[in-house]
Formats: structure tokens, C-alpha cells, sequence
């Protein structure tokens, strides 16, 4: 049987309807349902009172819903594919996405909150009055008029006999009179659901999103400040860190676990410092307390001359760009990701460009089918009903077909997440840059590419970079900061440390011996 692909331009409300709505809500949808049921009862009551018409009546009336479902029944037998096409609803299906934990570093440290409100507010506009039925129902009330027809003309059969009855009886018509109440009171029913429903769904949506990347609930140890930043006095350089007898422990591990324990240091304005150390040294926590992702235990982070906690969030948030392996990609187009780094200049081709350019990712595009507007990772709404995948079926090849996927790698990845990063530089307001281990899926080439590509924005910002492969960058930085179970081991420039023959002339010359013990050609 040739059978349509089914297409679902549903909003998302099922998920929202799992959301308690406030009492006002409740009481009303409560009421409208009371009523509508009195009316039944007392219409059936009436009806079987009034002699053997009525039974017939109050019996089509309890079959109705079983005739109704008899008419219809094989549409959700019936093997189907169904897949969302619409743009709008899929858009906002993939912002409403975002909401979702993994997304939250990228959210919050791009202070991309609003951008995703808006748009999502946007899509749902747009969306306006397109059906928010199942697919199943939509496909049934457009492809099958004949069986709509036949349930409905059997679903209406009740009323039309008792009409019959009535205009064949005059005497009767009071009860007539009942019966285009009961239908009022469905039609009123479906009013009241309708419309509170829908208005308070889009309220739900935007509030979920919202209190999801509230930091004051999502993470209370967090709590915002109250003084601009960048204050009067701050260097053209870029930011002025400094950590001062610093102990952390993240949240919830043992008292005696400190990830820093007892940390003071000094960054300048316009600084490059490059930290490394063993793995669990405490390396990313450090840039995790300088972006203000956690709060110190004890001890401060001063910068530009104020504790860290006294400044505004946003404002910290707009003067830090963070590159590390956690970021991750939106599900929305590939110039969406990138732009994001500069939501106010998100059209500017020019600046995306270059931002592409600086992040290494001109070649991925050149791969891509639809270039910039290639959506990675789709969040598609596809699924297959009563169709085995493989099972040679038509329908199962287009199934097939809808879940394929543009695949790019880990190292592609990053590139975009990369120039992301650049694309924030734009804004002109960053004076922090942390840059945590982004190149661990980069060939060396490419993590050659971006160091110097990072290092070429350096005016006007501090930078610090947590590697763990030493040559290219700890020979340009100013301080070399070597971490070793949560303290600070050592620091100082690459020569000093080296002449220092400690914990980083060790490091560094296990990797060197890697390379001089490569056995050289023939
Ligand atoms: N979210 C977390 N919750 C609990 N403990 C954590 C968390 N993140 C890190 N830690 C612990 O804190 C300590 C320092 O971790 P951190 O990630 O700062 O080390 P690192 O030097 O960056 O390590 P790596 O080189 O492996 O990335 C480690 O003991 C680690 O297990």
C-alpha cells in the first residue's frame, strides 16, 4: 500500500503538561469538566425516564465513544513514518533542548539566556495557528474524509435519532432542548481547555527555560553581585586575577578532598600564563573558580581589585571567553554556533567568516552540503510505527533515510566550538580569555593553528591556557604555572623552570625524551 509519510508539526506540551498548573488553572478545568459531565448525566437521566426512545438514546449515547473508535481504529494500525518538518516547531523543539544540563556550561558562560528566550518566543509566533494535534489525528482529519465522515455521522447518531423522535413527537422537544445542551456543554468544555491551556502553555515553556539557567536556583552557592564591571580603574591590558590562600572542594565530595588547597597567585593585566600538571592537579578547577562557575571555600579571587563575588554575573560573563573540551555544539545551524559567540552581530557574514577562518574551520565547511546553514546534530522528530527497520519496506528505507546524520569529527568539532570563541572576541569586551585543553582532539597541526591563532588576540586581554602537551605555547608564556595535588608545585617562565630542575623540568622532559628516542630514517 502506498501510504504518505505522516508530518508532525506538534508543539512540545505533553512535556509541559507534566508541569503542576496553578490552582486557578486547575479549579477552572475542573469546573468545565464537572459541568459538562452534570449535564450528561441529567440529559441520560432524563432520556431513560421518557420511555423506550430514551433507552435507545442513552444507549447510543454510551456506545457512541466505542463507535466512534470502531470508525477510526485502523488509522493507528496502520504502518506509518512520521517525521516534523516544520521549521518552527523544530526550532523551537532544539531551544527548548537547551535547557537540558549538558548545555548549561555553554549557556551560561555566553550568557546566551535571552538570545534563546527571544527565539524561542520568536519560533512560537511564527508557529501561530498551525495545529498542535497528534500527526495520527492530523493525518486522520486531512487524509480521511470518508472514515471522518462515517465516525462522525455515527458519533452524531444519538442526537440525530433523538431529533427524529422529537420532531415525530412534538411533546418531547423539551428534551431536544437537553440534548443541544449536553452538546453545549462539550463544546464549552473544550473552550475552557483550549484556552487556558494553550495560553498558559507558551508561560510554562519560557518560565522552564528561564528557572532552568537561574544560577540563584540551578546552583545557590552562587549568588550575584551588585558592582559594575569592568570598574573605572581597569587595565587597557586585560583582567587582574589574584588568588589568595584559596581552598575548594567541589560540592558534595569528602571534607578532606580538596581540589585547591591553599592557592595564592598573581596574575598582571594582559598576562599569558599556561598551567600544567598531573591529571587531577587542580589545573581546570583554577579556571573554574576564575570564571566564577564555583565560589571558593575560603580564602578570595580578587580581580581588578575587588572580590570576584562583589561584581555582576552578567558583566563577568561578558568579559571572559572560555574554550575547553566541555563545550558543546547547538543543535542548530553551524553560523548559528559560531555567531552565538556575538549574538548582537550574529549577521554579520564578514566577522562569522573570519571567525570560521580563525577557529580552523574552512575545510569542514567545504564538506558540509549546506555549508554555514548545515544543522550538526538535528533535533529531529522522526519515528516509524508498525515498521520493522531492515524489513525491506518502502517505508522502512525512508525511515532509514530520515535518521542519517551529517557526521563530523571530534577534531571538527572543536574547530567550530573554536571559532565560536573567536566570534566572541568581536564584542570587544573581553579582557579574560581561559582556554582549558580545547586541542586535545586537534592533530598537532591544528593545535599549532589555534595557539597562535588564540595568541594573535591577545591585545587588550589576559589569557591563561591548561595544557598538558608542553613546546608551543609554555615557550610564549609569561608565568608557567605547574600544579601538583591542588597546590601550586612551582612557577616561572619556561627557562626558569627548567634551570629549577623541579616538578616541571621532570614533566617536560618526559615528553622530550618521547621525541629524541624516535628512531631517526634511514
Ligand atoms: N565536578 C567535580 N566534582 C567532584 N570532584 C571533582 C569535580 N571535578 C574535578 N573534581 C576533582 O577535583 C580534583 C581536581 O580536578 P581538576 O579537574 O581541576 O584536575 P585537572 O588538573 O584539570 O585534571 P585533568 O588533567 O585530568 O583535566 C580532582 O581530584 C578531581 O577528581
Amino acid at each position: 500500500m502506498d501510504l504518505p509519510t505522516l508530518q508532525d508539526n506538534r508543539s512540545d506540551d505533553h512535556l509541559s503538561a507534566r508541569i503542576p498548573w496553578d490552582t486557578f488553572t486547575v479549579l477552572l478545568e475542573l469546573s468545565a469538566k464537572l459541568f459538562a459531565v452534570a449535564s450528561q448525566l441529567g440529559f441520560m437521566f432524563q432520556t431513560v425516564r421518557s420511555g423506550n426512545h430514551g433507552i435507545i438514546f442513552a444507549a447510543l449515547c454510551v456506545a457512541k465513544p466505542l463507535i466512534e473508535n470502531f470508525a477510526r481504529q485502523h488509522m493507528w494500525s496502520m504502518p506509518r513514518v512520521v517525521e516534523a518538518t516544520n521549521t518552527d516547531y523544530l526550532r523551537m523543539r532544539s531551544l527548548k533542548s537547551l535547557e537540558s544540563n549538558e548545555y548549561r556550561l555553554d549557556i551560561l558562560s555566553g550568557n546566551l539566556i535571552q538570545y534563546i528566550i527571544t527565539e524561542f518566543r520568536n519560533a512560537r509566533k511564527r508557529l501561530g495557528e498551525i495545529s498542535t494535534d497528534y500527526p495520527e489525528t492530523q493525518y486522520y482529519n486531512k487524509s480521511s474524509p470518508t472514515t471522518g465522515l462515517i465516525a462522525s455521522f455515527v458519533g452524531d447518531f444519538p442526537l440525530m435519532y433523538y431529533v427524529a423522535i422529537s420532531l415525530l413527537k412534538p411533546s418531547s422537544i423539551s428534551l431536544a432542548t437537553i440534548a443541544s445542551l449536553q452538546q453545549s456543554a462539550i463544546l464549552l468544555r473544550w473552550l475552557f481547555w483550549d484556552v487556558f491551556y494553550q495560553a498558559d502553555s507558551l508561560r510554562r515553556d519560557i518560565s522552564r527555560i528561564q528557572h532552568l539557567y537561574d544560577l540563584e536556583k540551578a546552583n545557590p552557592i552562587i549568588k550575584d553581585g551588585d558592582v559594575h564591571y569592568p570598574p573605572e580603574n581597569h587595565s587597557d591590558k586585560g583582567m587582574a586575577l589574584e588568588l589568595n590562600h584559596v581552598l575548594f572542594s567541589y560540592p558534595g565530595s569528602k571534607e578532606d578532598k580538596k581540589a585547591l588547597d591553599g592557592v595564592s597567585f598573581r596574575i598582571e593585566p594582559g598576562e599569558l600564563i599556561v598551567i600544567v600538571g598531573a591529571n587531577g592537579s587542580g589545573k581546570s578547577t583554577f579556571v573554574k573558580l576564575l570564571t566564577r562557575l564555583y565560589d571558593v571555600n575560603s580564602g578570595t579571587i580578587i580581580v581588578d581589585g575587588q572580590d570576584i563575588r562583589r561584581y555582576k554575573l552578567s558583566d563577568l560573563r561578558k568579559s571572559i571567553a572560555t574554550l575547553s573540551q566541555d563545550h558543546l555544539l547547538f543543535p542548530l545551524s553551524v553560523e548559528e554556533n559560531i555567531g552565538l559567540g556575538y549574538p548582537e552581530a550574529m549577521t554579520d557574514m564578514g566577522l562569522v567568516n573570519k571567525a570560521v577562518e580563525m577557529g580552523g574551520a574552512q575545510e569542514i565547511l567545504k564538506k558540509l552540503n549546506n555549508g554555514l546553514k548545515t544543522v550538526l546534530d538535528p533535533l529531529s522528530i522522526q519515528y516509524g510505527s508498525s515498521v520493522q527497520e531492515g524489513d525491506g519496506t518502502e517505508l522502512a528505507a525512508a525511515l532509514k533515510q530520515l535518521k542519517k546524520k551529517v557526521e563530523v569529527s571530534g577534531g571538527e568539532r572543536q574547530r567550530i566550538v573554536a571559532a565560536r570563541t573567536f566570534m566572541r572576541f568581536n564584542s570587544n569586551q573581553i579582557k579574560f580569555v581561559a582556554v582549558d585543553e580545547p586541542s586535545s582532539a586537534l592533530d598537532p597541526e591544528g593545535e599549532l593553528q589555534l595557539f597562535n591563532n588564540l595568541r594573535q588576540k591577545r591585545a587588550g586581554k589576559t589569557m591563561i591556557f591548561v595544557t598538558h602537551r608542553f613546546g608551543h605555547l609554555t615557550k610564549h608564556a609569561d608565568k608557567i604555572l605547574c600544579m601538583k595535588d591542588g597546590k601550586v608545585a612551582e612557577y616561572g617562565s619556561h627557562a626558569e623552570l627548567l634551570t629549577r630542575k623541579g616538578e616541571y623540568y621532570k614533566m617536560y622532559n618526559i615528553q622530550a625524551q618521547a621525541f629524541e628516542n624516535v628512531p631517526s630514517g634511514p
